[in-house]
């Protein structure tokens, strides 16, 4: 593989035959000489010694796209986590070992040399959590200090309490298998998190002061970002210290990934609240239930959610702009729909309409800590619009609104998300104890891989509208595009270039069932 390298601080790209194209991760090895390896403590771990397909091979790596013309690039690659081999190197111990394997029956399954960068008793990790809170949190916090401690017989974690200000403001929290054992059933963070607050200086001298030399940061975007400054900061002070990223938000906004986990949970948690507004609509004479849902700049949940409830009548997201009134429009859709069925439910992401919604109301500015934008509340000014549009028709109807935002948020993930949380978690402590460093570990494609912080924080995914997804989501619904000429032609200029891979980027179109 490979026949030109160039390698820059957050990634270095391989390339290889027929277009292929390798995005790799940084290593520790890249910018400190004559690092020391040690055997893998898996070796013998029962889970792990005896099957040797349970360790990756250092060449294994994975497709950003999986739909490719017989003639087209193979494309973006990303590296495939988890433990490492290297097979062909033969070192006294690891062979005195594959001989005893070989003698008890376990024939030549193991002629490698495994290696990790840290000596288990040298590890010094900490976990910090950044941002909003979303389903899983915790379970990642545990699958972490576990993955540590049983695969690989590390005894320091430790917690950072309150987000990346917490490095230099506040107590650390030890953290034992012990101490996160039953935290998975919890909503939350028990280490706590903050937006804003990120000082990359602090933040690496806490770091070096406390000789930590795994830093485990999940987050959203924002998040990720904070954390490439911080392994740019390490990389330049030499420090033999891995930065790992795990990402983290509700709003599925992180590209490259197929989804984050706690998505899946706040999508099922979202039926409820649907359910419970189709149960008032249905229930009143001309009854409207709205529904907002989290989505600050993608409508994801809002787009899931609807396709999974088939309650749902209408769905807005921020990236597929609306109108209200005139031929078309949403009050024009509203009346069709209530006159047809008698009741109607819309679901609507907390940032869609806010061009719109900055029309009427005055425009605040206002930014969190982190520097995000405070939305107004779209759902009560939509629901106040439609009400006061029926009422000048002198139409009676009855509208019910639901907020259940924050409750989505805060509740424990689901089975299946539990599931993915350790799978992240799991992987991302391989590539630390491995070398790796300045990488976010993400499911790509079903497979479980390190991707460079770059490639992470280039851009925000965002529903787009010309994908198939968000048309099966209009033929589901069956309610109007609310595209005029004009937004069609801006919609477009946004496409992807023609020579693009086939499958969309957005909407992960070639999954099993697209
Ligand atoms: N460009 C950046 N550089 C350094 N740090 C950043 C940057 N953007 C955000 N951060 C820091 O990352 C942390 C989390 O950011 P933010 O509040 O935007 O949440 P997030 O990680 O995007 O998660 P979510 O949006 O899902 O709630 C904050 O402490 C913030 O200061
Ligand atoms: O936690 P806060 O500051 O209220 O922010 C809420 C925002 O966080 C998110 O849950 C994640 O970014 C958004 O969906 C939402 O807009
Ligand atoms: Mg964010």
């Amino acid at each position: 593989m490979g026949t030109e390298q160039d390698i820059n601080h957050q990634m270095k790209v391989v390339t290889g035959d027929s277009g292929y194209v390798l995005e790799d991760v940084p290593h520790l090895a890249d910018y400190i000489p004559d690092l020391p390896t040690y055997p893998n403590p898996l070796r013998s771990n029962p889970a792990y010694s005896v099957v040797k397909q349970y360790f990756v091979d250092m060449d294994d790596t994975v497709p950003q796209k999986v739909v490719v013309h017989k003639d087209g690039p193979r494309g973006v690659h990303f590296r495939r986590a988890g433990p490492r081999q290297k097979v062909g190197i033969i070192v006294s111990e690891e062979y005195y070992w594959d001989s005893l394997m070989s003698y008890y029956g376990f024939a030549k399954i193991v002629t490698s040399l495994r290696q990790v960068y840290f000596d288990s008793d040298e590890v010094h990790a900490c976990i910090v959590t950044c941002g909003g809170l979303c389903p899983g949190l915790n379970t990642v916090i545990r699958e972490i200090v576990c993955g540590l401690f049983h695969m690989y017989g590390v005894t320091q974690v430790i917690g950072i309490d309150g987000g990346y200000r917490g490095f230099y403001s506040k107590n650390t929290i030890p953290l034992t298998p012990k101490v996160v054992n039953d935290i998975h059933k919890r909503g939350g963070t028990i280490l706590g998190t903050s937006r804003g607050g990120h000082d990359t200086m602090k933040i690496v001298d806490s770091i070096q002061d406390r000789g930590i030399n795994q830093v485990y940061i999940i987050g959203g975007d924002g998040t990720q970002k904070g954390a490439a400054v911080i392994y740019e900061e390490c990389r330049r002070r030499g420090l033999k210290v891995v930065i790992a990223g795990i990402p983290k938000t509700i709003d599925n906004d992180i590209p490259v990934i197929d989804r984050s986990f706690g998505f899946d949970t706040a999508v099922e948690e979202a039926q409820r609240a649907i359910n419970a507004a189709h149960v008032e609509a249905e229930s009143a004479e001309n009854g409207l239930g709205v529904v907002k849902l989290m989505g600050r700049y993608s409508g994801f949940i809002a787009m899931y959610a609807t396709l999974a409830s088939r309650d749902v009548d209408c769905c807005l997201i921020p990236e597929s702009p609306f109108y209200l009134g005139g031929e078309g429009g949403l009050f024009e859709y509203v009346e069709k729909r209530l006159k047809e069925n008698g009741h109607m439910v819309i679901v609507i992401a907390e940032g869609a309409g806010q061009e719109l919604l900055s029309q009427f109301l005055q425009s605040t500015n206002e930014q969190d800590a982190s520097g995000n934008r405070v939305l107004q509340d779209v759902g009560l000014w939509i629901s106040q619009s439609i009400k006061d549009y029926f009422k000048q028709r002198k139409i009676a109807m009855t509208l019910k609104y639901i907020d259940p935002t924050y409750m989505i948020r805060a509740i424990p993930s689901n089975a299946a998300d539990n599931v993915y949380c350790t799978l992240l978690a799991q992987s991302c402590v391989h590539g630390a104890m491995a070398g790796f460093t300045g990488y976010t570990s993400g499911l790509v494609n079903g497979r479980q891989t390190y991707i460079p912080f770059n490639r992470i924080n280039e851009r925000q995914n965002k529903v787009v509208i010309t994908d198939r997804m968000w048309a099966r989501l209009l033929s589901s619904t069956n309610q109007p595009s609310f595209l005029g000429p004009k937004d069609i032609i801006e919609v477009r200029k946004e496409e992807q270039p023609p020579n693009r891979l086939l499958d969309g980027e957005n909407g992960k179109d070639d999954k099993p069932g697209n």
